[in-house]
């Protein structure tokens, strides 16, 4: 049976995933041009490499398609009902940091913590008319965690794709949940996390589609330890 490896499929994700693989002992060799979503390790027609968009790499775990993705925690948790069950996160790779967080307008100055928030989005309507509108990517992350953690259910979640943080100033939405890593593009859009707002803090990982056939196949778990002895101790 073939490993198929999946690696994101451009920008620095991408080079620091290679990168991993090859001080491994995984050299990995785009077939084809650069642009080929197709890949293979040097001396090893076990193992096939598929590049793919770092959430696309969620899904095709979800799905079993693939064996092994390199991918954010964040983008698995958000893809799937249940991640825990259907992937084993194998490593932790040291790259891609970034946080997914509660961030509200600057000058909500009394909404420092989810409580407080609680409390807003409590008498929202009767305020304003409507629910508490929360612009995100991050549906089932936010809604576990306001429902779940926090026993919020007074709010809409707005669809978000791309610049998220100008929602509130936009009229789009009162609050945002995205993901951050220097705090600059909140800062530069006046909004500021909640003391408890960060639902997860994210890295790469090194992930594993949950299928039985893997616990009898040597070749899964040598990728496993090889990639695992190359990383600094945690
Ligand atoms: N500053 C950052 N901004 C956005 N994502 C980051 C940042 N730092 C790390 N990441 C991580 O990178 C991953 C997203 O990568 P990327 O934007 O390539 O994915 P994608 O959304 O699948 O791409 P595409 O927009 O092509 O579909 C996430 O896991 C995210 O946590
Ligand atoms: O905390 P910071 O360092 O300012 O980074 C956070 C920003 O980076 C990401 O955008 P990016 O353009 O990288 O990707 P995206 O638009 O695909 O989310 C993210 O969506 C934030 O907007």
């Amino acid at each position: 049976m073939t490993i198929t490896i999946a690696l994101p499929s451009k920008g620095r994700m991408k080079d620091d995933a290679m990168a991993v693989f090859s001080r491994a002992g995984f050299s990995i060799v785009q077939t084809g041009n650069d642009r080929s979503y197709r890949g293979r390790v040097e001396g090893r027609d076990d193992i096939e490499i598929a590049f793919l968009s770092a959430s696309e790499i969620a899904r095709e775990l979800g799905a079993g398609a693939v064996d092994f993705g390199v991918t954010g925690e964040d983008l698995v948790r958000e893809s799937l009902p249940d991640a825990d069950r259907a992937t084993a996160f194998e490593a932790r790779l040291g790259f891609g940091h970034a946080s997914v967080v509660v961030a509200v307008p600057e000058i909500w100055l009394d909404v420092t913590t989810m409580a407080d928030l609680g409390d807003v989005a409590a008498d929202f309507r009767a305020r304003h008319g409507r629910r508490l509108a929360i612009a995100t990517k991050y549906h089932r992350l936010t809604r576990t965690f306001f429902s779940k953690g926090h026993g919020i259910q007074l709010y809409r979640i707005v669809e978000s794709l791309g610049a998220t943080e100008g929602a509130p100033a936009s009229g789009a939405a009162d609050i945002i949940v995205d993901i951050t890593s220097t705090g600059s593009t909140l800062r530069a859009n006046h909004l500021r996390i909640l003391s408890d707002g960060v639902m997860l803090e994210s890295e790469a990982c090194l992930v594993r589609a949950r299928k039985p056939e893997h616990d009898r196949n040597p070749v899964v778990a040598e990728i496993v330890a090889k990639v695992r002895a190359v990383l600094p101790a945690a």
